[in-house]
């Protein structure tokens, strides 16, 4: 558990320091949104980004262009659900305790098929897909209790790493896509 904190810790603060993310985020969306998993998916749950992380602001967009439905993720204590977010043209968003940008709490939660691609954050991960979240378990108790057959992470190459700890509950990724690489999809 140390190791993970420390882990965290590290990756955040080079995050901090890392220039350029929104030309970073350009290359990581055009390499998402050209890969046949993108293509063949009508349903995206994504996550609506803030502070340093992939911006998906473009992704959202392109989905929505490509007419595609999107659904975003809403926290309640412990517990994540996703809910269709019509714009992003925030207005119609809240932001909770984390200052993270969701949408209202009465829309219908949007159950995941076959059909559905997720689109996950994180702080790292390795090229086999394992994955360290900021450390609220939301993903890793999502992802055990419905059935999710696409899950694609972004990342910055500097968030990669040989190694990440992993415990019993971390469910893996399918496939982790960065400014330069498309790592997973054996
Ligand atoms: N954009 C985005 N949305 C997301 C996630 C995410 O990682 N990114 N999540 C992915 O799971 C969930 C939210 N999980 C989060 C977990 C911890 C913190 C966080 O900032 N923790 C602080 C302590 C905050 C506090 O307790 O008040 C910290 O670690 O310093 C933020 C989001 C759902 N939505
Ligand atoms: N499937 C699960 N069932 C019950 N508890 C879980 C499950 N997955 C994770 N947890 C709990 O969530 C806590 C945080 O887990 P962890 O540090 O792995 O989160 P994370 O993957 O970094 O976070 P996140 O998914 O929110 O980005 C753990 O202390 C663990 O007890």
């Amino acid at each position: 558990m140390d190791f993970k904190n420390t882990l965290r810790k590290e990756i955040l603060e080079n995050l901090n320091s890392l220039e350029h993310i929104d030309a970073l985020s350009n290359r990581i969306t055009e390499n998402l949104t050209s890969m046949p998993i993108w293509k063949s998916c009508n349903k995206i749950c994504i996550f609506i980004s803030f502070k340093n992380e992939v911006n998906t602001d473009k992704i959202i967009e392109t989905a929505k262009k490509e007419g595609k439905h999107v659904y975003a993720p809403l926290i309640n204590g412990k517990h994540m659900t996703f809910h269709r977010v019509d714009n992003i043209n925030r207005e119609d968003l809240i932001l909770n305790k984390f200052g993270i940008l969701e949408p209202p709490k009465n829309i219908d939660e949007f159950i995941p098929n076959d059909d559905t691609l997720f689109v996950i954050p994180g702080v790292s991960f390795t090229k086999s897909g394992n994955r360290l979240g900021r450390g609220g378990g939301y993903y890793d108790r999502y992802l055990s209790k419905n059935i999710v057959k696409n899950s694609i992470a972004l990342a910055f190459n500097i968030q990669i790493r040989d190694k990440i700890p992993t415990e019993s509950w971390d469910q893996k990724m399918k496939y982790v896509v960065t400014e330069t690489k498309i790592y997973g999809g054996l």
